[in-house]
């Protein structure tokens, strides 16, 4: 049995804002259960339906209270039952993620509720001395700022690991907060400094993830133990899609920053769901922040937030895939807890590290509407511990963080604040605090250094193949797929098992060179981008022979090694969940026909760009890829060059003469939704359905 507790979803559609219409294409249908899902109609063919099941969905008219009382509100005892709990907002820009984690004054939104209970659950709790602090941070092109002192003092703040695992902002200023006003003020002005812009699609853009802490020190004096409870409340940017925002050079840096650090946590989900040995933490500073909000020791509450209107349709979608792969991350709540007794004087190096000790889950309250661990580990940390606790988002307050609280800003006593008289133990504390600070240093500059080294070693290896490539002309080597013009190896197509065989050689190939990549070998993002995209076209040639062939599962599992070297690709992603669901269901899956082949020529012609096809044009896919629409350009760096070597082409959104396929896939399909039934598959827990013909519902 799985001692572990999964992140919990909720999804939220925000109302149209007055200059866009409401198409109706998202929209949240009720389930027979009670529970609900997030229908969303194929941007590329609204004859077809994807439906999410979630056990929160909230529509349109939802209100901020709604959202607080169902989903938020019952992690507030968990809080103070010494868990650390995440709750982060995701979705495509202007989706409504800082109105739900902000909100205004009117409708105040997370942050400032959960703030509020916080306060009102502490004199709920008589029985300890609770302290409550706040930090606060944003993340911005990849560098962490304090958002609690002013910018010009605020240098960016390394990331640092410490001998526990437990990643932390290093100098990052934590403020007492009295009351929830105390709070409030304090807010106000750090969000003045956070990172805002205005686009074509958001005139309050934010440029940065922000991330706030809430820690709460709960002393039992009784007992002889405190507890320290946190939530992190993460208002993540939005994923962006610069035509649309009309991003300017400036906009344009901070928006691949934004996606960039995006794709690492679409990366780190999809490694956490399959069970990788390496998960790519370390490859944004999103990701090592939120390291314990995903397959840590946290309790994580995702809220996607989703746009309506069709030309987010797409984003829509994205970000509901997200969601559906986040559920299945499992983390491992951890209480933390120690006593408070001073334990006798020890040397810090004779100390072991403490062990482990499991305790009943009667311990931590119930969260509402999430499958409960039966067991969580508590952390003792019984006299002064070996490696410092320090807060996993940064201790070491600034100069003028530590005036503010004596200016007395906040009336709470801060732990620091036990100056007066230092025992022994208390000097041993620090001679070990600065050892650990020193010994995490020289760690940070050694990984420093083999990450150079690394990069080295793969450049020095590209420049050794292309120079092995440039003087080898024996024929038996294997061309480039790319670079073989088009119908070269037509006749493969009617020998699948060559087929097989030929892709199976040349994954197998690119995977020993990649392994040759030293020690980042699971990490698509060790490659280069040229070999990701041509890694992922022979996942998707093979899967989809393995699809024709009926092998679904295998198809399956060839289609998401395929998505992780491409992650970005919307319509893998598409292909992805309609397997997902004939397999569950058990049913045939048809791959919508192969689109025919046509001179470059037509294909010009029949986007309607061009006249006649040029011999310029033919030869030249950036200036092809520069008339396509966004769609078309993500599913040709996958596919088209697959198709055009004459491995077959996967078209998902079928035109108008293949509809034969269309009307049967959706015939096998609709009369579950018809009749309101859920889908076999279809608890709280399940894979998105599959495409459904609208009308019958
Ligand atoms: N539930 C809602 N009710 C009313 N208005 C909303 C709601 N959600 C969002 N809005 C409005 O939509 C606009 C965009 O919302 P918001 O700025 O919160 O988006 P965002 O996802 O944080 O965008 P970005 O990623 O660009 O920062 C704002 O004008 C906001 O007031």
């Amino acid at each position: 049995m799985s001692s572990g507790h999964k992140v919990k979803i909720a999804a939220r559609l925000r109302p149209p804002l007055p200059q866009e219409l409401n198409d109706d294409g998202v929209r949240i249908v009720p389930n027979e259960d009670g529970l609900s899902a997030i229908c969303v109609t194929n941007p590329r063919d609204p004859s077809q339906i994807f439906k999410f099941p979630f056990s929160s969905c909230y529509g349109s008219a939802s209100k901020q209270e709604d959202i607080f009382e169902r989903d938020v509100r019952p992690l507030i005892d968990v809080v103070y039952s010494g868990v650390t709990v995440t709750i982060f907002a995701y979705g495509v820009t202007s989706s409504g993620k800082t109105h739900t984690m902000q909100g205004t004054k009117a409708e105040p939104g997370v942050i400032p509720r959960v703030v509020d209970a916080l306060f009102e659950a502490k004199a709920q709790k008589p029985q300890y001395e609770t302290t409550i602090t706040a930090s606060y941070m944003e993340i911005y092109k990849d560098k962490v700022y304090d958002l609690l002192v002013a910018r010009e003092t605020a240098p960016k703040l390394p990331v640092r690991e410490n001998g526990e695992g437990m990643v932390f902002v290093a100098s990052l200023s934590t403020e007492p907060v009295a009351s929830a006003e105390d709070f409030h003020s304090i807010f106000t002005t750090a969000n003045k400094r956070r990172s805002v812009g205005s686009t074509r699609l958001n005139n309050a853009s934010s440029r940065s993830h922000a991330v706030l802490t809430m820690e709460l020190k709960m002393v039992d004096s009784q007992e002889n133990k405190t507890l320290t409870g946190k939530i992190n409340l993460v208002d993540l940017a939005g994923s962006e899609n610069n035509k649309m925002t009309g991003n300017d050079r400036d906009r344009m840096a901070e928006s691949s920053a934004i996606n960039k650090s995006l794709s690492v946590l679409g990366q780190v989900v999809h490694a956490l769901n399959r069970g990788d040995s390496r998960i790519p933490y370390r490859n944004s500073k999103l990701t090592r922040i939120l390291q314990d909000a995903l397959g840590g020791s946290s309790v994580g509450l995702l809220i996607c937030n989703l746009a309506p209107g069709v030309k987010f349709r797409q984003d829509t979608l994205n970000t509901l895939n997200f969601a559906v792969r986040t559920k299945d991350v499992e983390n491992k709540p951890v209480i933390n807890e120690r006593e408070n007794r001073p334990a006798p004087k020890q040397h810090f190096s004779a100390l072991a590290p403490p062990a482990p000790k499991l305790v009943p889950l009667q311990s931590a309250p119930p969260v509402a509407g999430s499958s409960r661990p039966s067991l969580v580990i508590t952390r003792p940390t019984a006299g002064p511990s070996r490696v410092p606790r320090i807060s996993a988002m940064g201790t070491a307050p600034y100069p003028n963080a530590e005036r503010r609280k004596e200016s007395g800003i906040g009336i709470v006593q801060h732990r620091n604040s036990l100056d007066k008289a230092i025992t022994q133990q208390d000097i041993d504390e620090r001679i070990s605090k600065a050892v650990e600070a020193e010994v995490a240093k020289r760690l940070e500059v050694r990984l420093e250094e083999l990450e150079r080294q690394r990069v080295q070693d793969e450049e020095a290896r590209r420049a050794r193949e292309q120079t092995e490539i440039s003087h080898d002309p024996t024929p038996e080597k294997q061309p480039d797929l790319q670079s073989l013009p088009s119908g070269l190896l037509t006749p493969l197509l009617k020998r699948h098992q060559d087929l097989d065989n030929e892709l199976r050689r040349r994954l197998q190939e690119l995977e020993r060179k990649y392994e040759r990549g030293k020690a980042e070998a699971e990490s698509a993002i060790g490659l280069s981008p040229a070999s990701r995209k041509k890694t992922g076209r022979a996942y998707v040639a093979l899967a989809r022979s393995h699809s024709e062939k009926g092998d679904l599962q295998i198809a399956l599992d060839l289609y998401r090694k395929a998505e992780s070297y491409v992650p970005d690709n919307v319509k893998l992603k598409e292909r992805i969940i309609e397997i997902e669901w004939s397999v569950a269901q058990g049913k045939e899956f048809k791959p919508s026909p192969k689109r025919p082949k046509r001179s470059k020529g037509k294909r010009r012609n029949a986007k309607g760009k061009t006249g006649t096809a040029s011999r310029a044009s033919s030869n030249a896919p950036e200036e092809r890829r520069g008339n396509e629409t966004d769609d078309d350009e993500t599913v040709e760096n996958i596919l088209e060059p697959i198709a055009e070597a004459g491995f077959g082409v996967e078209v998902t959104n079928s035109p108008r003469k293949q509809a034969g396929a269309d009307v049967e896939a959706a015939a096998s399909t609709p009369r579950k939704l018809r009749s309101g039934k859920r889908l076999a598959n279809g608890s709280d827990d399940d894979a998105p359905s599959a495409p459904v013909k609208r009308g019958k519902t």
